[in-house]
């Protein structure tokens, strides 16, 4: 049966949504090596998977059909062209030295899809491979990757994400995520569900753009933040493309302070209804937004001439572009240290299961008792585990279709 994937916006009703389990990548995470792995704690690996066991149930009971990123990976591994394809490209970082890199292929070759998507997803460390002894293993340490584990995955929010009928296979800007969009890019070109109907954009070879950073606010505007991760030539390119593709009228480019707290636009603003966000108070007056629009169509993206308008307060410029009177922020009221501690837990990174319905993590207790206060259901989550990779129900998780709110 053919499927009517894409999004138009980031509050109809979600249909089907991709996460990843988390597994045994989760495993792989020390106090050597979290930072660089973009973690803060060691989770507790057991405790996490039952929080996003939850998190896919209470998806589940509301309708929603959850495909996991691990599940896809296995059956398009099925595929011997997506295999060699998914072995040469885990093979192809310098580290590795060509005795070694003919050693793994092989054995990868050999692995059953199954197991080719652990090693693909949990990496393999130098002291676990029996063959290949040379140069390069005697000289690294037994502890070192070969291939790099994944423990990001777990945030599929970041490594593609759909404008309209459309998926934006994106380009991850550190380097202990690069590797997640060829897996993603793999899913979308060879699985059955996705090839020869799935139009793409956007690729892991271009300029920086991470889907936390983009926002459907409504079918035609595309908020894009830039910050630590999507840079000014990723916004520009993300543009060039959706005009050309003319999946939108306007993107707002908005800046975003380059920290960690607020790596992404969704960890400071998300949308709760058609036209409610909740944004972290302690930026909601300082966010501006760039509105580009298209001056001169050409041929093909390159040639697009943009208009770029002048900043303007990030609600003021949505609005315009959405063409509502006012885009409202939820008044959360939180003092600026309430605020901070619940915006690091990630209490504005909201997933929208339909308008005025959110999952949330229960703990910003504050956060979650304004949005019901506003007319929000709030559907509250465990995440104690999960939020030691700093995401929440919106990093961890990429709605592949939800219901168009364009009535045309
Ligand atoms: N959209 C998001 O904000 N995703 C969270 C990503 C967390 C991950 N540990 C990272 O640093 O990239």
């Amino acid at each position: 049966m053919p499927h009517n994937h894409g999004a138009d916006s980031e509050v109809g009703t979600l249909t089907t949504v991709m996460l990843h389990r988390p597994g045994n990548e989760l495993k792989r995470l020390t106090p050597r090596n979290n930072d660089k792995l973009l973690f803060d704690g060691i989770p507790w690996v057991s405790r996490a998977q039952e929080e996003h066991d939850a998190f896919a149930d209470t998806l589940r009971q509301r309708g929603v059909e959850v495909l996991y990123l691990t599940d896809l990976l296995t059956e398009t591994l099925a595929s011997e062209e997506a295999r060699a394809h998914a072995i040469s490209s885990a093979l192809s970082g310098l580290h590795l030295g060509d005795t070694l890199r003919a050693y793994l292929a092989v054995a990868l070759a050999e692995a059953s899809p199954e197991e080719l998507t652990g090693l693909l997803t949990a990496g393999i460390r130098n002291d676990e491979v029996r063959g290949g002894h040379g140069l390069v293993t005697s000289l690294l340490s037994p502890y070192d990757f070969l291939i790099d584990p994944l423990p990001n995955l777990l945030f599929t929010r970041d490594s593609s994400v759909w404008v309209r009928d459309r998926v934006a296979i994106t380009s991850l800007a550190m380097p202990a995520r690069k590797r997640e969009t060829q897996l993603t890019e793999l899913i979308y070109t060879e699985h059955p569900r996705f090839a020869g109907q799935t139009q793409k954009i956007h690729g892991w070879h271009n300029e920086h753009v991470e889907g936390g950073d983009v926002l459907l606010l409504s079918p035609g505007v595309v908020a894009v933040g830039v910050g630590e991760r999507t840079t000014p030539a990723g916004v520009e390119r993300l543009a060039r493309q959706v005009f050309q593709a003319e999946l939108a009228h306007t993107v707002l480019a908005v800046p975003i302070a380059q920290e960690r707290a607020t790596m992404h636009l969704d960890t400071v603003c998300t949308m709760v209804d058609v036209d409610k966000v909740v944004m972290y108070p302690n930026v909601a007056h300082s966010l501006m937004a760039h509105a580009v629009t298209v001056r001169e169509r050409g041929e093909t993206d390159t040639d697009l001439v943009l208009d770029v308008a002048g900043a303007e307060p990030f609600l003021v410029a949505a609005a315009k572009a959405m063409q509502i009177d006012t885009l409202h922020q939820i008044d959360t009221g939180l003092d600026p240290v309430t605020a901070e501690r619940e915006q690091w837990d990630d209490g504005n990174n909201t997933l929208a299961l339909a308008p005025r319905v959110a999952v949330a993590y229960e703990r910003n207790d504050e956060t979650n008792d304004r949005l019901e206060a506003a007319g929000i259901e709030v559907v509250r989550i465990a995440g104690s585990e999960l939020g030691s990779g700093r995401g929440g129900p919106r990093c961890m998780s990429c709605p592949v279709e939800r219901q168009p709110l364009t009535t045309d």
